[in-house]
């Protein structure tokens, strides 16, 4: 039996009322009451039948129900054991949902998925937005696109190029990994209750290989340094890795990058060339 959809105010505020849910700040619950917006993430998603998808933080099932009737398989991963019941109630009926209640950054998902790969499909709680997203990539899990709905700050910085203000470790590292771009923004009315900031969609499609071939511990730890004093040069913020000065003017040198620029300044192809001279 198809269900109301869930994404619209009355219903969500009637199913809030009827389980006597208050919504927690703290767990980043901020649950999504346009229907246009959740059409679009399955959208952008590129959703087809039977296709596996991973979805954190289900709330009241509002983006689960879009991706179900888009025919995924959604695997639905919710830490608010209070909103474990309210889900079985309102994605009642749908064979291709399965909901877990656990922590993302705990359980364990290759067991909770199962499936080869997948994709992910999130309206995702702020306050973790970037240990969940690095933590799938830097684990090199088996997704193929990240479809999120994060801080549209958190958005731009993601796809943000050298030389601008938004560019730093976490654009390099999600470039390493993905190509980020930006679907659409969409505004605190979308939600209850509104967020204090604009969000935005962005998909990452995750890449085959790399960009640059590199050691990615050496080459992680050369880009956290260089952009941990963001003001300092090269030569001044590298200094933040314990190698000696004297050392640090050959790797560059070797590198030929410039000690007097600054980390935001670097490409991912720069960043690699000095990661591939680094002294272990
Ligand atoms: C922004 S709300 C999105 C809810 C729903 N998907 C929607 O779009 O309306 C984020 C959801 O993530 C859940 N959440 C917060 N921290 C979590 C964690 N560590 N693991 C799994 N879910 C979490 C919250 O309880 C909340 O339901």
């Amino acid at each position: 039996m198809k269900q109301p959809t869930i994404a619209n105010k009355d219903v969500t505020l009637h199913i809030l009322k009827r389980f006597g849910i208050r919504m927690s700040k703290k767990l980043g619950q901020n649950f999504l009451i346009d229907e246009r917006v959740v059409q679009n993430i399955v959208k952008a998603a590129d959703i087809t039948q039977g296709d596996a998808v991973l979805e954190i933080g289900p709330g009241i099932g509002t983006l689960t129900q879009g991706l179900a009737e888009a025919g995924a398989a959604v695997t639905a991963v919710e830490i608010d054991r209070r909103l474990i019941e309210v889900l079985a109630k309102t994605l009642e009926g749908y064979e291709n949902i399965r909901v877990v209640h656990g922590d993302i950054l705990r359980i364990n998902i290759e067991k909770e998925v199962a499936a080869p790969r997948y994709k992910v499909v999130a309206n995702l709680p702020y306050y973790i937005t970037t240990p969940i997203i690095m933590g799938l990539l830097e684990a090199h899990m088996p997704v193929d696109t990240l479809v999120t709905m994060v801080q549209k700050e958190v958005a731009q910085r993601m796809v943000a190029v050298p030389g601008t203000k938004d560019y730093g470790s976490l654009s390099v590292a999600v470039q390493y990994y993905t190509q980020p771009e930006i679907m659409f923004v969409v505004p605190p009315a979308a939600f209850i209750p509104p967020p204090a900031v604009d969000s935005a969609v962005i998909r990452c499609t995750v890449r085959e290989k790399p960009p640059v071939e590199v050691d990615e511990r050496i080459f992680f730890r050369v880009v956290k340094a260089a952009f941990a004093q963001r003001r300092k040069t090269l030569s001044n913020t590298l200094k933040t890795t314990g190698v000696p000065a004297e050392t640090l003017k050959i790797i560059l040198e070797k590198a030929g990058i410039d000690g007097g620029r600054r980390g935001e300044t670097l490409s991912l192809e720069e960043f690699a060339a000095i990661a591939n001279v680094w002294i272990q």
